[in-house]
């Protein structure tokens, strides 16, 4: 079969964990049935993706996905997308976005607290980093563990009078105290989705297991030179190569109450459709950011999705069962990850008896 054959078919993906200055993955071992299930410093899962992680001491290819075929070697996903952009993305997708899919996925497990960061925005990353994408993220929270008897929480958004001069202050004087005192802070509990525009400041707490989707690149301005799980960073990673000052512009400066950060930022889902043998919620539609959104399949019967003109992402986080596409069916179950090229027609997903399939489906940016 001709590559660009694979077209017409869902995309298995191959594991494909990558290194981070935090610990974790405890729960993403187990969920993906890894031997030996521990917490390390790869703690996150990347979905479909054609992205390089920007990490010191480079791997090459860390972080691009690639697709399991039925039989011989798996192959790198943008390697399979150049071979036919349009009928693995979408015609009007490449004409918008060009041969890239333009949005990643990850899953992500924590039992240390992230670095308190911030990512750039689109005008500051065209600026800044001549880049065409930010780095706005959404999370959709799975599950998680309390760690040293502590909830999951995330911290997100500046409080009230925390002006640039007050944070730069904090950040010189290394007051990570201080610093995370500046942020809001909300426990957190499986269900719950939240915005992370670029330019707001934030870092999910140890103990939280999300899907995130996101811009696609690896811009990450951190605010500690030592991490809350012992990793000394360099400047570099700190600031990105774009300096301490510039480092600071990129933060948005308006301090909002608990009540308004959490409207603005912590979504509400909707049922878009109830269906005899499943439904689908919506997490974080196109109202709330045009880069990308994310629906929640349950299916306990048989439910179909429509020919769409563009491609899809969809890992199973819970449940087993089958996808059928015009030409096959392929048994999926808890971690399966799959890429679904535009030209895929309609597919139904079925579960086995007894079973609920339990899908994140993300959406590119249209
Ligand atoms: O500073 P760290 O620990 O590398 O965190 C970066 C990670 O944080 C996230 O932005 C989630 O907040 C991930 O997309 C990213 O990989």
């Amino acid at each position: 079969m001709r590559q660009h054959d694979w077209a017409h078919q869902p995309l298995r993906l191959q594991m494909n964990r990558v290194r981070r200055p935090f610990r974790g993955g405890l729960l993403l071992d187990r969920w993906q049935g890894r031997p030996d299930p521990r917490d390390d410093f790869q703690a996150e899962e990347w979905v479909a993706s054609t992205l390089a992680a920007r990490n010191p001491q480079p791997i090459p290819e860390e972080g691009v996905s690639r697709v399991l075929p039925a039989e011989g070697p798996a192959l790198p996903l943008p390697e399979l997308i150049g071979e036919a952009p349009e009928l693995f993305l979408g015609a009007a997708h490449v004409r918008k976005h060009g041969p890239q899919p333009a949005v990643l996925v990850k899953v992500l497990d924590s039992c240390s607290r992230l670095m308190l960061q911030v990512h750039p925005d689109r005008d500051f990353a065209r600026a800044e980093l001549n880049s065409a994408f930010g780095k706005t993220e959404a999370w959709h929270i799975l599950g998680g563990r309390a760690i040293d008897g502590v909830e999951p929480y995330v911290l997100l958004g500046f409080k009230p009078g925390i002006t640039r001069a007050v944070w730069q202050d904090l950040f010189e004087r290394q007051d990570v105290e201080g610093m995370v005192d500046a942020l809001h802070r909300f426990p957190v509990k499986a269900g719950q989705t939240f915005l992370v525009e670029g330019g707001v400041p934030h870092a999910a707490g140890p103990g939280c297991c999300f899907m995130e989707i996101q811009e696609p690149t690896d811009f990450t301005m951190r605010v500690e030179r030592i991490g809350p799980s012992g990793a000394r960073l360099s400047d570099e990673q700190l600031h990105q190569g774009i300096g301490f000052q510039k480092m600071l512009d990129c933060f948005r400066y308006e301090g909002l109450s608990e009540a308004e950060t959490l409207r603005r930022w912590r979504l509400v889902p909707e049922i878009a459709r109830c269906a005899p043998g499943g439904r689908i919620r919506q997490l974080l539609t196109y109202q709330d950011t045009p880069f990308f959104a994310m629906n929640r399949l349950e299916i306990w019967g048989r439910l179909e999705l429509p020919a769409e003109e563009r491609f899809s992402v969809a890992v199973v986080w819970q449940g087993s069962g089958v996808l059928h596409w015009h030409g096959g069916t392929l048994p999926v179950g808890p971690a399966a990850e799959l890429f679904l090229p535009a030209a895929v027609g309609p597919v139904v997903w079925e579960a086995d008896p007894g079973q609920t399939l339990d899908v994140i489906h993300c959406l590119p940016p249209l």
